[in-house]
């Protein structure tokens, strides 16, 4: 605001300031062009005043010499004019003229006739003499050739002294009359002091020649010898121009000079007439800035040559500068009419514009503060609007909400409801028409006893917000999870006048979460409880029998068979096992005990309750034979086992942790010792767990200590009874453990990666030795060497294959490669691929531990495999019944079907060689020949060619 006025306030200043300086512009402008044009009619004013007078002179003087031309021609016409002719025609002519001083005739007279004149004139005047001055004193004249003298004089007072003068002897004349009697002209005489008058005056004499009658006058010769004499007229030159400018008044202006010269020029010593103070030079007075017409009037002289009687005069007119301040009316009245001018429409302007400024100030502030009044009309319209609009919205969301919203007046205690939504009415199934007027309180429905409610009670009677989840029930009975908001809603007066209820059926919600925590304690693929549903059980069932002084077994159970069957059938069979297991598991524990899955193939087992005075040990027995009974999964019947490992509270441990712990170093005893069994934990597990942890640490070192070694066991053809081959079987010669199984590091060297290394040690070592034997002389044997799963499928099984054969120099056809059904059955195209491979090499492939698992004919026969094992189980199996020795019988058959080489391994008995060999078996391998042998050992069986059969 304060820039605006302050904006106006310039533009106001700003007009007024532009007008006074155009108008003062326009009014200099003005008193300028004034003042020129006043100057130029000051200036013509003058030239006509000048040349008035200069005409005036000049006419003046040439009437006067006029006159004496009309006295001259008086003589020519006559003749002889008598003097007493002379002065009655030049009387009137001096009367009329009083500017000529006297007229007069010169007669010439030469010496001869000076006498004869004298004479005549001493008649008429005594004493008379022609005379001159000499010395400027008057005398009778010398005596010369011719005498000019002056004869008759008019007016003769006071001219008597001129009257016989020879004016020839006046220089000053010479020339003039010279002139004159040459050209037949009057002619004046330069300036002379005039002698008749007493006193000084200066005048002129104009001379007019007279010349005889009938005598010839063409040439100058001849006007000379024709002159007679000359009238001449007198002037009194400044008694003659004053009289001339006086008469017609033209010597009263004031500030004009008027000088005459009888000189072409003005020649200061020819001032003929001077009258009028002379002017200052031009430049005076004026300003070097401004032009000096602008400041004085100061016309230019006007001068100019004018003749009298044939002589060059020159006069000059001049006039004093005047002031500007002097008689400049108009110039003055332009200027101060201008300066007011400018200085009221100054004025007018600025309070023209500062009214406008105000004006527009005050319309502007006003049209502000209407635009102003007009926003905030708008905005409260569009405010209105909107809040309409938002009512109309919020009364659809509420009315179209899913959450049940009910408003109540705030009277208690029944607090009537006023108002419920659609959704209320689809939550509870009560109508609006039934439950308006009634108790807010009934709605309830049952479940008054809620301790929630309380809450919601206090609220309404404390009116304040209030939150609560409660159970209700709608109309038809049945319950629902209600997360309910009340609040309490004000009136204009700010008065609590009703409560509105939001009512969230949050049964979905509390479903979910339920789910959720169910899912969170419990396995996704059993049902059963999880690892951490399991800790909570275990800490609070370790904490009832802490306080009850009861016993607890913290049981572990590990499926036997678990991964053939994941490896084989892949997980959706495996999914599907333990999904049964599972249930099983739990048909085989009481109701308080607690069964959790731990993930894999790993269950654990809480058992409360004392389970030591007997109850423990029969569920054990229960589980192992749950678990036991056949199972059929994809229509295939598999039988598991499992080793259970049980730790019992208080003596394996405090604590859930220490008592999990110590129930699966039990389990991996259980595992150790067989299978299908259970342990109980004992302190010296730990020792055996710690020690499985230093295997794994040795073993990292055991190649490069050199402490692994091969074992062989022999291969007998049943019909011959020969050596026809060998399996390469590891063993670890630790340090401190002795021999350790490879039963108890191959697989931790599976983990470990170690096996890689360790596989190809076993078979360059194998390799080595067969052709070692058969350079030895010993046989050509095959040697079968077992692959692990990891080496199997590793990217370096074929290199390492084809650099031992080639190290040792072994024929391929001597090294056969034992796979289990389980490596190939995986991935079936993998493993094609790389049987093809190996064979490409030219080694056997033989299917180690056959029919323990599941391989699916149909690939077999696409398998390139030369050999299938008989697993030792069924051979164990041929003497305990008829289903052992009839899946023998089978495998003999298929492996012939399909072409290949059967052998049994594990023939601990004449009775399991007579089956075989009665089956048609081709091969045997068990302890019954030889156990695994050092490689010194198995020479010796070579060199006796035969192992002892029965
Ligand atoms: N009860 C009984 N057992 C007999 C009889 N004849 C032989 N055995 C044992 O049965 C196992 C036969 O080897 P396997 O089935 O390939 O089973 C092998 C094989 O799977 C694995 N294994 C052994 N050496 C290697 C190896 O160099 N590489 C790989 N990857 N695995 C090996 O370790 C397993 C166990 O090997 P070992 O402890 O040497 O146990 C050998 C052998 O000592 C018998 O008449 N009665």
């Amino acid at each position: 605001m304060g820039n605006l006025l302050r904006r106006v306030r310039i533009s106001v200043t700003v007009s007024a300031a532009l007008a006074l300086v155009v108008g003062l512009g326009l009014t200099a402008l003005l008193f300028a062009s004034v003042r020129r044009v006043e100057s130029q009619a000051y200036a013509l004013q003058f030239k006509q005043h000048a040349t008035l007078r200069i005409n005036a002179v000049s006419g003046g003087l040439s009437d006067a010499i006029e006159q004496l031309m009309v006295v001259n021609q008086l003589f020519n016409t006559v003749g002889v004019v008598s003097r007493e002719q002379f002065h009655s025609f030049t009387a009137p002519l001096l009367a009329r003229y009083p500017e000529l001083h006297a007229l007069s005739f010169q007669r010439l007279i030469k010496d001869a006739e000076r006498p004869a004149y004298e004479a005549a004139m001493r008649r008429r005047q005594p004493g008379f003499t022609i005379t001159e001055y000499i010395d400027e004193r008057q005398g009778p004249a010398r005596r010369r050739a011719s005498y000019n003298v002056v004869d008759y004089i008019e007016p003769a007072q006071g001219n008597e002294g001129a009257l016989g003068l020879d004016t020839a002897a006046l220089l000053t004349y010479d020339d003039a009359r010279s002139r004159s009697r040459r050209n037949g002209r009057a002619t004046a005489t330069g300036l002379l002091s005039l002698v008749q008058q007493q006193g000084s005056h200066t005048g002129f004499l104009v001379l007019a020649p007279v010349y005889q009658r009938q005598a010839p006058q063409a040439s100058s010769r001849q006007r000379e010898q024709a002159v007679i004499g000359e009238t001449a007229a007198v002037f009194r030159v400044d008694h003659l121009i004053h009289t001339l400018l006086g008469a017609a008044r033209l010597l009263d202006r004031p500030g004009m000079s008027i000088n005459i010269y009888a000189a072409p020029s003005a020649a200061p010593a020819q001032l003929a007439f001077s009258n009028g103070a002379p002017p200052p030079a031009a430049s005076a007075g004026s300003s070097a800035l401004l032009p000096s017409w602008l400041v004085v009037d100061h016309p230019a002289p006007v001068a100019t040559v004018f003749y009298v009687a044939g002589e060059p005069w020159f006069i000059e007119v001049a006039q004093q500068p005047r002031s500007f301040l002097d008689n400049h009316a108009g110039s003055w009245y332009a200027l101060l009419g201008g300066v007011l001018s400018s200085l009221l429409a100054a004025a007018y302007i600025y309070s023209l514009v500062s009214r406008h400024s105000t004006i527009e100030r005050v319309a502007g502030a006003r049209t502000a503060a209407l635009q102003f009044a007009n926003l905030r009309l708008s905005e409260d319209l569009a405010l209105r609007k909107r809040t309409e609009k938002a009512l109309r919205l919020r009364e659809k969301v509420i009315e179209v909400s899913a959450n049940a919203v009910i408003i109540c007046n705030a009277e208690g205690p029944d607090y009537a409801v006023e108002y419920v939504n659609p959704a209320f009415e689809a939550i509870t199934g009560y109508s609006a028409a039934e439950v308006i007027g009634k108790s807010l309180k009934s709605m309830q429905g049952a479940g008054h006893d809620q301790q929630n409610i309380a809450e919601i009670s206090a609220a309404l009677r404390e009116q304040r917000e209030g939150h609560a989840v409660l159970r209700n029930y709608r109309k038809d009975g049945s319950g629902y999870w209600n997360d309910l908001f009340i609040a309490p809603v004000r009136d204009d007066a700010g008065l609590i006048s009703h409560f509105v209820v939001a009512q969230y059926d949050i049964s979905a919600v509390m479903r979910f979460e339920a789910e959720l925590h169910y899912q969170a304690g419990h396995d996704a693929l059993t049902g059963l409880a999880n690892r951490h549903l399991l800790a909570e059980r275990l800490s609070t069932a370790i904490a009832d029998a802490a306080i009850a002084g009861a016993g607890l077994w913290v049981v572990f159970v590990d499926l036997d068979r678990f991964k053939f069957v994941n490896d084989t059938l892949g997980h959706e069979a495996g999914d599907a096992m333990l999904r049964v297991l599972g249930e099983r598991l739990k048909s085989a524990v009481g109701e308080a005990d607690t069964v959790a899955r731990m993930g894999g193939d790993e269950f654990m087992v809480v058992l409360p309750g004392d389970p030591g005075n007997g109850t423990g040990l029969r569920v054990l027995q229960r589980i192992t034979e749950v678990i036991a009974q056949p199972l059929l999964i994809q229509a295939h019947e598999f039988f598991v086992t499992c080793s259970l490992g049980v730790a019992v509270y208080p003596d394996d441990g405090a604590t859930a942790e220490t008592l999990t712990k110590h129930a699966d170093i039990a389990m991996y005893r259980a595992k150790e010792l067989g299978r299908n069994n259970y342990q109980f934990y004992c302190p010296a597990m730990n020792a055996r767990t710690l020690e499985r942890l230093q295997i794994e640490a040795d073993l990292r070192h055991a190649l490069e200590r050199n402490e692994l070694a091969l074992h062989y066991q022999p291969q007998i053809d049943v019909i011959s009874g020969n050596i026809v081959g060998m399996e390469a079987l590891l063993r670890w010669e630790h340090p401190v453990l002795g021999v350790v199984s490879p039963l108890r590091f191959i697989g931790l060297a599976e983990e470990m990666g170690l096996i890689i290394p360790i596989g190809a040690w076993v078979i360059r070592t194998a390799c080595l030795q067969n052709m070692a034997w058969q350079k030895a002389g010993l046989g050509k044997l095959r040697m079968a060497v077992n692959l692990s799963a990891r080496q199997f499928t590793g990217k370096d099984l074929l290199q390492s294959v084809a650099d031992a054969l080639e190290e040792s120099g072994l024929a391929a056809r001597y090294l056969e490669l034992e796979l289990t059904e389980s490596m190939v059955m995986n991935d079936v195209d993998n493993a094609i691929t790389i049987l093809r491979r190996l064979k490409e090499l030219g080694v056997h492939i033989a299917i180690d531990d056959f029919g323990t698992g599941y391989s699916s004919l149909s690939y077999l026969r696409r398998f390139p495999i030369d050999v299938l094992k008989v697993d030792q189980s069924f051979v164990a199996d041929i003497a305990l019944g008829a289903d052992g020795a009839a899946i023998v019988v089978s495998i003999i058959s298929l492996a012939h079907s399909l072409r290949l080489k059967v052998i049994a391994e594990g023939v601990e008995t004449a009775e399991q060689l007579a089956f075989l060999r009665e089956h048609g078996c081709d091969e045997v391998q068990g302890y019954f020949f030889s156990r695994p042998v050092g490689a010194l050992e198995f020479e010796h069986l070579l060199a006796h060619g035969t192992c002892a059969m029965a």
